[in-house]
């Protein structure tokens, strides 16, 4: 649907209306708070209704939405919509249609940029503008292209982000949700997590994290499944659970103590201290920092001389590694993925959570 110079008729609205009901996608919580808005905006004004009370978690992130619009037009919040569904329909529309295998790789990833060159498979984790926080979408998309990197003739694979942050974690909309879905989201996010870190305690090849930048939560917790992490000196480590009512995971109550002492694990998990990369570096989290102006550079060369050495090699002395705790590690994991379902349900958790949707809080 184009923009004319008067914006969208009442008739696109009303055609744009019809196409969100026969949408086959769900287009993620965030697209469909910024649908609410536009809509409530074009039909009704700026926002005029009370403020939902700070536990009616749905109702109030739909009206911070509306109400962040504040005097917006009703004819740019009309067009707005028309373009947003426009969007919608037209990426739904392609993604039906049966495309040539070489272009179904590159389109089977929303979320992330799968690439495969010189021996080497790069995920790269691709929602800058999020600072990478992961969605359910981006985990399950995660979890396809592991499996898809361990099957192919590549000898490395990497996991980077794209932008300034390599990820801020588990992605906090995940969680705005109405009341009663919460005891069935906590179990679903449960075994979503357990099957996610299960991957990266399986994967058979050398792994290795490119930090690029900030990682936080789950994004910090995980890099001691991988077996080399390079960092740039640009690069935080922030594991703020205790801050959002949480409890750690990715095995790190194991793997963290194991790694730099039970006391300085507490500094992390427990008090949630955060980490400069020379700090990690001393801890045993990260193998090497490199200065940010040259990291790219520096890792990739690096990385490409690795990645011709003799491949079989590699593999089984990885495994070789791995093996030794593997069982262990995936006992921890169901242990903690069972622990944090029941904190997500937990009023700390969910005031956490909140505050951080109402910008009250940031890290
Ligand atoms: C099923 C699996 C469960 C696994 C469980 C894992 C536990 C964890 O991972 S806990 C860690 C959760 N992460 C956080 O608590 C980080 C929250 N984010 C922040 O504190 C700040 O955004 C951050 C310090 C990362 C960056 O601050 P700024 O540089 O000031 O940027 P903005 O805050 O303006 O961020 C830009 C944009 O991105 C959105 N964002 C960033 N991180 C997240 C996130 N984790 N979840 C949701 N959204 C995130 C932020 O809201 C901004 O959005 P807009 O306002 O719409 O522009």
């Amino acid at each position: 649907m184009s923009k004319t110079a008067m914006g969208a008729s009442q008739k696109d609205f009303e055609s744009a209306v019809n196409q969100m009901k026969l949408l086959k996608k769900d287009p993620g919580n965030e697209v469909k708070l910024k649908l609410y808005a536009h809509y409530k905006q074009a039909t009704e004004g700026p926002c005029n209704t009370p403020k939902p009370a700070v536990f009616d978690l749905i109702n109030k992130a739909k009206w911070d939405a509306w109400n962040a619009l504040g005097n917006l037009p009703k004819e740019t919040a009309r067009q707005n919509y028309v373009d947003l569904v426009s969007g919608l329909s037209s990426s739904s529309d392609s993604s039906s249609q049966v495309k040539p295998e070489a272009d179904r790789k590159q389109a089977g990833y929303e979320t992330l940029v799968m690439t495969s060159e010189d021996g080497i498979t790069k995920i790269m984790l691709n929602r800058p503008t999020k600072m990478n926080a992961l969605t359910t979408q981006m985990y399950q998309e995660i979890m396809l292209a592991l499996e898809a990197a361990s099957k192919d003739d590549s000898t490395i694979t990497v996991l980077t982000g794209n932008g300034s942050y390599f990820s801020s974690g588990n992605d906090l909309t995940n969680f705005v949700i109405s009341p009663d879905e919460l005891e069935e989201r906590a179990r679903r996010g449960a075994i979503l997590l357990r099957d996610f870190v299960g991957c990266f305690i399986d994967f058979p090849k050398p792994l290795v994290a490119v930090v690029n930048g900030p990682a936080v939560g789950i994004s910090v917790t995980i890099l001691r499944l991988f077996d080399l992490v390079y960092a740039s000196d640009r690069a935080t480590f922030h594991t703020p659970f205790s801050h959002l009512g949480q409890t750690p995971e990715a095995c790190s109550s194991y793997t963290f103590p194991s790694l730099m002492g039970p006391a300085k694990a507490a500094e992390m998990l427990i008090f949630g201290k955060k980490l400069t990369a020379a700090e990690a570096c001393a801890r045993g989290l990260v193998t090497e920092v490199f200065p940010d102006s040259t990291f790219q550079k520096e890792v990739w060369t690096r990385l490409k001389a690795y990645s011709k050495l003799p491949r079989n090699a590699l593999r089984i002395s990885k495994q070789m590694i791995r093996n030794h705790e593997k069982e262990k590690l995936h006992a921890i994991n169901a242990e903690e993925s069972r622990i944090l379902q029941e904190r997500w349900q937990s009023d700390e958790c969910m005031n956490a959570i909140m505050n951080f949707l109402s910008r009250k809080a940031k890290l």
